[in-house]
């Protein structure tokens, strides 16, 4: 049976506050499977970031199961997240967060851990051919601040696909941009999910883009349901 590219089961998450204790998820389940773009929505403070931080092994559940492809995230083995995240995951977040000094083409290959000539050979065709799906190729050797906002996030987002992630992990990508260029960047987001058979889980608060998507999920009091 084919594995999905996210699975969280039973999901329970709380935080200590002194006496306190707050629980922001509850017995949350959902599933994603490669191809598949997934939009989280809900009120500020339902959890969609700690969900979020909780699939991209940012972070532990108090109960319940994570799976990233056919990796068990087990609080025992926390070492082996590093490598999760490195390898399977890819983030994208509100603002582009790219580094200032570099060249868009060099923003993608800054994850050069392979040592050899055929890897990174490889990754630097695998670099331009991203960068041409998100209509960047005129744009290889411009530094961040010569890009408008829509490009920025468009370079961030061919950066988190650089590592082949399993799934692409977006919270609120479009927070900073207009309606049309958020827009666009969502649509990349979901042809490029298409395209390479990746999984995405986008957090967001904009509900003009949700026709873009091809499952909803609604958190409200700690409680998911799927809306569609
Ligand atoms: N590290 C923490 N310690 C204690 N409480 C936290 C912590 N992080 C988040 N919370 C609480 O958990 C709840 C959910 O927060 P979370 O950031 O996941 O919500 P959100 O849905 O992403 O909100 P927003 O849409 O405003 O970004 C909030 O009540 C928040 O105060």
């Amino acid at each position: 049976m084919e594995n999905n590219a996210l699975e969280l089961k039973h999901i329970t998450k709380s935080y200590h506050d002194g006496e306190e204790e707050n629980t922001v998820l509850k017995d949350v389940s959902i599933s994603i499977g490669y191809g598949e773009f997934a939009a989280i929505v809900g009120p500020s403070g339902s959890g969609k970031s700690t969900l979020l931080s909780i699939a991209g092994a940012l972070l532990s559940p108090t109960a319940g199961e994570v799976k990233i492809g056919r990796t068990l995230l087990s609080d025992k083995n926390k070492k082996h997240w590093d490598k999760v995240r490195r390898e399977q995951i890819g983030f994208v977040f509100q603002s582009h967060q790219l580094l200032p000094y570099l060249k868009v083409i060099d923003q993608l290959k800054l994850i050069d851990w392979l040592s050899s000539g055929k890897a990174r050979k490889e990754q630097a065709e695998h670099a331009a051919k991203l960068l041409e799906d998100f209509g960047l190729e005129s744009r290889l050797n411009y530094y961040p601040d010569k890009l408008s906002g829509g490009e920025k996030q468009r370079v961030a987002i061919a950066r988190a696909l650089m590592n082949h992630p399993d799934i692409l992990l977006a919270d609120e990508p479009t927070a900073s941009l207009d309606k049309e260029r958020g827009r666009q960047v969502v649509e990349m987001i979901r042809d490029e999910t298409k395209k390479y058979k990746k999984a995405a889980l986008m957090v967001t608060h904009d509900e003009r883009i949700l026709d873009l998507v091809d499952s909803v999920y609604r958190i409200e009091n700690g409680e998911i349901t799927r809306q569609r």
